[in-house]
């Protein structure tokens, strides 16, 4: 029986720990990683109440990584990095949610800057997006993040609440959300935002997923915190009221970085 890993409905936010692959890790090199971490998680005696876990590898990994966790009931979550705004039909290269959920994906990260940046991506995309998720009863973990030009002009919060803005209309707030606040330049680049300055701009997001999903949504939405974050900083930004977790790149890479990222306790309600 597969372990299915759902975001909590409404009461305490558990601490969500989110691994992006992005184009790293072949179907073979998936199977391994999961098996070791879940080892090495279960070796740690890792409480899941305390924190889940989520891996979002690339496509061709899905299937092997699907089979392993339901196989070994591992209670590690899994999702994609990207979801077409269709369903089906002429769109050559995209991937359907309707394939996703298929293959017991809970998440679909969307709107990632990599994304954005490399491929075009709109607010409205991200919006059309973020519906067909939810057509498929994948939960979406938007992204959002300023630039460093961005911050210079307008401040750290502006940009991310707009694109949430853009990203949220017409959505149904009892369908699930995770937010991912992740400042452009701090992906890859070793230097991660001030624990404070994330904590500010998550709090406005939480505030606007309040004003246009409701009070229920804003107290259940995971919003995370992304970018540079490593086993050495996680508690600074676990710290803050806001921060419900962290979608780590280049680290969830690294089984012992990774799991020890997975392993710092946030103290809710603390
Ligand atoms: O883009 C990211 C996660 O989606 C963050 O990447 P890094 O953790 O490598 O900075």
């Amino acid at each position: 029986m597969a372990v299915t890993l759902r975001p909590p409905q409404g009461g305490a936010r558990i601490p969500f720990i989110a691994g992006n692959w992005k184009m790293n890790l072949d179907h073979l090199q998936a199977i391994a990683f999961v098996q070791k971490l879940a080892w090495a998680l279960a070796d740690a005696k890792h409480d899941f109440a305390d924190a889940e876990v989520a891996v979002f590898p690339p496509f061709t990994d899905l299937r092997s990584v699907q089979t392993l966790v339901t196989a070994d009931s591992l209670p590690i979550g899994y999702g994609a990095q990207d979801v077409s705004a269709h369903d089906s039909g002429a769109y050559t290269g995209e991937i359907s949610g309707a394939f996703l959920a298929q293959l017991d994906c809970a998440y679909a990260i969307i709107g990632h800057s990599e994304r954005r940046t490399l491929h075009g991506e709109t607010d409205a995309d991200v919006n059309s997006k973020v519906l067909a998720a939810h057509r498929h009863g994948i939960v979406p973990v938007v992204c959002v993040g300023e630039t460093a030009d961005d911050l210079e002009a307008h401040g750290p919060s502006a940009v991310p609440v707009a694109q949430l803005r853009a990203a949220l209309d017409g959505v149904d707030g009892s369908k699930g959300l995770v937010v991912a606040y992740e400042p452009v330049w701090a992906i890859g680049s070793g230097q991660a935002a001030i624990p404070e300055q994330a904590e500010q701009v998550c709090a406005a997001l939480r505030a606007l997923i309040g004003e246009l999903l409701g009070d229920e949504a804003a107290t259940a939405t995971r919003i995370l915190y992304g970018g540079s974050v490593t086993a050495a900083n996680i508690a600074s930004f676990l710290r803050e009221p806001n921060v419900d977790g962290a979608l780590v790149g280049g680290a969830s890479l690294d089984i012992d970085e990774f799991s020890s990222i997975v392993r710092f306790k946030k103290h809710v309600g603390t």
